[in-house]
């Protein structure tokens, strides 16, 4: 049973036995947004971080007992191809990757969205997301090799009818804790041998709060 009306609050963030966080990319207006809104329906909740020009839906699912906590990121705005800032990429555990069937353009500028994104995730999961299908169904008929060629699950949606959007997001989801719990990623290790570290070490601080050295003159 899934719960996503209620939007995440902090304490549900502390009990969360997972979180992951799934990004989306591909040019202006081939649905990106849409597609979210689709599946988060009356449930999301966007978060506006005009900084970046992201916005952040916070979603929280059940997925074989355990409670996971997906941060969906998207951009905003994109004309065409234009590089994405680091911190978009940073820690991401999979990747919606979409493009619009009745512009070809969009289609052929997935090479150079896969290829950014390999730079900074050279592992997590891939999707790619041939969106529109509403406005001409023959077009599932076409080959779009990218997707084969590149050994990565493809999927016929539409934003406007719902067709596959939330198996793309489910099938998302999955790989993407999937990838975290058995990512051989060396950054990915060490990140969360940090996050242990982390915990262990507050743990620990917090039953001597007095003891900090915060404020001492480094004596090196
Ligand atoms: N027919 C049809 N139109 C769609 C579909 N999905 C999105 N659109 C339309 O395409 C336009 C762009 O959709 P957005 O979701 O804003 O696109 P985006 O990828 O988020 O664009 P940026 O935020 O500029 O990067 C809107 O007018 C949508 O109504 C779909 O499945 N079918
Ligand atoms: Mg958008």
């Amino acid at each position: 049973h899934e719960d996503y009306r209620t939007p995440p609050s902090l304490q549900e963030k502390y009990d969360a036995d997972e979180q992951v966080k799934i990004i989306c990319l591909g040019d202006s207006a081939v649905g990106k947004s849409k597609l979210m809104e689709r599946f988060l329906m009356d449930g999301y909740r966007p978060q506006q971080l005009s900084t970046y020009a992201l916005t952040l839906y916070k979603y929280t699912t059940t997925i074989n007992g355990q409670t996971v906590l997906v941060d969906f990121w998207d951009t905003a705005g994109q004309e065409r191809f234009r590089s994405m800032h680091p911190s978009y990429y940073h820690k991401a555990h999979a990747c919606v990757m979409v493009f619009d069937v009745q512009r070809k353009i969009t289609y052929k500028n997935l090479p150079n969205w896969y290829k950014e994104l390999r730079e900074y995730r050279p592992e997590i999961p891939c999707l790619v997301v041939a969106n529109k299908i509403d406005a001409d169904i023959k077009v599932t008929q076409k080959s779009f090799n990218f997707a084969k060629k590149q050994g990565l699950p493809f999927y016929f949606v539409s934003a406007a009818d719902g067709t596959n959007v939330v198996k793309v997001f489910k099938d998302a989801i999955q790989m993407a804790l999937s990838y975290k719990k058995n990512s051989s990623d060396f950054m990915d290790e060490v990140m969360r041998e940090l996050e242990n570290f982390d915990l262990e070490s507050k743990e620990e601080s917090s039953d001597k709060e007095e003891e900090t050295q915060e404020g001492k003159p480094d004596s090196a």
